[in-house]
């Protein structure tokens, strides 16, 4: 498992996902590991406004699939999510601090099955997410024609 001495998770992707700089909604999630778990935290604003004084469902789905992205990057495994799930279980407000968390529910060959949730201050489920990645060769992410990060060259490619 891969992360920094501080337990956080290191940069993993051009948007820095993990590692607290801005994903292209304009979020900060920040993630660390806790045991098998990526937790982490993140406040909404009006960047994210759905209903007024309320996150974009849109948002909030961008926020659990950067969640699930930090297990990639616990698991070392280079995979992309094709499916995603999203139950919306209460709205979610803009500007109150929010706990993420994210896992590995099964591994079936290619198939990684993840979950993962949003809650309140509380710990009150806002969202929950169930998702299939499947692994894929790193080349896979050269499909942009953007350099990759440095770290990525030592992560697996094995697709079987
Ligand atoms: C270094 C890593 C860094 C990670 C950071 C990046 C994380 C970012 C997360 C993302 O947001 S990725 C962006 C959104 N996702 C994509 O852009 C993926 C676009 N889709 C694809 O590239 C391809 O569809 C994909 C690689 C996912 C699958 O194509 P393949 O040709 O490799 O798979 P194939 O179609 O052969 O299917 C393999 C198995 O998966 C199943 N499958 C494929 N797509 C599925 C799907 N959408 N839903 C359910 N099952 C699916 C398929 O039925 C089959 O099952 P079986 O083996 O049991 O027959």
């Amino acid at each position: 498992m891969k992360m920094m001495s501080d337990g956080t998770i290191p940069e993993h992707h051009p948007h820095c996902l993990g590692c607290g700089s801005e994903n292209p909604a304009g979020m900060q999630l920040r993630t660390r590991l806790d045991g098998d778990v990526v937790r982490g935290e993140v406040t909404f604003d009006r960047r994210q406004q759905g209903a007024p004084g309320i996150a974009h469902g849109g948002a909030v789905a961008t926020v659990l699939d950067d969640a699930l992205g930090s297990v990639l990057v616990v698991l070392e495994t280079p995979a992309v999510t094709a499916n995603l799930n999203v139950s919306f279980r209460a709205p979610t407000l803009l500007h109150q601090p929010l706990h993420v968390e994210a896992r590995v529910v099964e591994r079936d060959g290619r198939k990684l099955h993840l979950s993962a949730r949003l809650m309140d201050e509380q710990y009150t489920t806002l969202a929950e997410a169930t998702a299939l990645f499947l692994v894929v060769d790193v080349v896979h992410f050269t499909q942009g024609g953007e350099a990759l990060p440095e770290a990525w060259s030592t992560w697996g490619s094995s697709t079987t």
